[in-house]
């Protein structure tokens, strides 16, 4: 148990995940935020930026080149990919916890990183060591982790959509896995882009990265290691109208042994101690507005008569479980402190 508080530093503090770090860890009670950095904002308050924050947060963004990170004793990295592996060294060097909210240390076979992220991996040894963090699949690696690399959105998902099937070898792996996803636009950051303008996105839904989307080879690996084989998997995101939330309708067809299985009380029985996973009473429909701000995911379970098949349904709130809240709850654990500190807020409705 850490007695002072945590002192924290965030790399990308303009961005939409940066903001929902500042956003639960301005009401943390054992995080102090010590950097915020932009490197356009450097010297503005960051409450000029996000008047969300007047009265939370007194500090002003600070260059990134120009912050002394090393006196953290965490440092998130709310960044494309590939920042947080240039620095990852000397901040592990200096003793100094990472949490990179990108991608640079998920995927543990570089070769796929590199193909996917067009980048060759700048330290192959520090992401050895790294953890995949998702705390309810790998909380005691979590714990004595100095490097985490927090997981995708949609991959959050999928796996504690499937984790309990998978991990009790349920499901009849002889065909595809499939999840068709579905996120809101915050899902793309704050950057400005045509496909993310109010014209473009509202009032409208499409599907995008059908022929190969970055987060298909970090769910593949995970679902593997769950299951212990290889398998097949097909993905399907979707860009909808909302600003936060995401749901994931998963397909997957269960064994001679799964079709015999309570699944229900399978998935209550396998959470029943995970405080952001709920497992709805059978018939549920989850909706994204009933995680909107919060940290939880919500899942149903629907069998569907006569093929055999289990349809999985999870929402998360992309920016929370799918991003910051995730990180934070790696945060509390790494820390020894309560998992759910700073993250028990009741999420929006409507
Ligand atoms: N949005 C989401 O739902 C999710 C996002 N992620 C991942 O989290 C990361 C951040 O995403 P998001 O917040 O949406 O992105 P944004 O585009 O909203 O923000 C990116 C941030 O990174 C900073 N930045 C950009 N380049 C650099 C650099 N070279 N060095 C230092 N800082 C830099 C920018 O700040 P400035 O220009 O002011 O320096 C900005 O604050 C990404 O890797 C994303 O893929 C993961 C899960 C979900
Ligand atoms: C709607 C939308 O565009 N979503 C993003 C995923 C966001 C995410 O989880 O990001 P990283 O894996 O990049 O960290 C996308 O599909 O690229």
């Amino acid at each position: 148990m850490h007695s002072k508080k945590i002192k924290v530093g965030i790399v990308g503090g303009t961005g939409y995940t940066g903001v929902e770090l500042l956003r639960l860890l301005a009401l943390h009670p054992d995080a102090e935020l010590s950097v915020i950095t932009s490197r356009g904002e450097a010297g503005l308050p960051v409450a000029d930026m996000f008047p969300s924050l007047r009265g939370r947060v007194d500090l002003a963004f600070t260059d990134p080149a120009q912050a002394d990170l090393s006196q953290c004793d965490v440092v998130f990295f709310a960044t494309p990919h590939g920042v947080a592996m240039s620095q990852a060294q000397a901040l592990v060097a200096a003793g100094v916890k990472v949490i990179d909210l990108a991608a640079d240390f998920r995927l543990q076979d570089t070769a796929v990183f590199e193909k996917w992220y067009k980048l060759p991996h700048g330290c192959p040894d520090i992401l050895a060591n790294a953890v995949y963090g998702i705390p309810e699949l790998y909380r005691e690696q979590v714990r004595s982790a100095q490097v985490i690399g927090n997981p995708g959105c949609y991959p959050t998902t999928v796996l504690l959509g499937l984790a309990p099937l998978l991990e009790q070898g349920l499901v009849d792996l002889s065909v595809p896995i499939i999840s068709d996803s579905k996120s809101g636009v915050s899902g793309a950051g704050r950057k400005a882009e045509v496909a993310t303008l109010f014209a473009e996105a509202s009032d409208n839904m499409k599907a995008y990265g059908v022929a190969g989307h970055r987060h298909h080879p970090e769910i593949l690996a995970q679902l593997q290691l769950l299951a212990g084989t290889s398998l097949q998997f097909i993905f399907v995101p979707h860009l909808v109208p909302l600003i936060r939330g995401m749901l994931s309708t998963i397909y997957v067809k269960l064994s001679a042994r799964g079709l015999k299985t309570d699944t229900q009380a399978l998935y209550e029985t396998r959470y029943q101690n995970e405080p952001f996973v709920d497992v709805l009473p059978p018939g549920s429909l989850p909706e994204t507005r009933t995680v909107r701000g919060g940290n939880q995911l919500r899942l149903a379970l629907h069998s569907q008569p006569d093929s055999g098949y289990l349809t999985v349904i999870a929402v998360q709130d992309n920016l929370v479980k799918g991003a910051a809240g995730q990180a934070v709850q790696n945060m509390n654990i790494m820390f020894g402190l309560d998992e759910q500190a700073g993250l028990n807020t009741v999420p929006l409705l409507p």
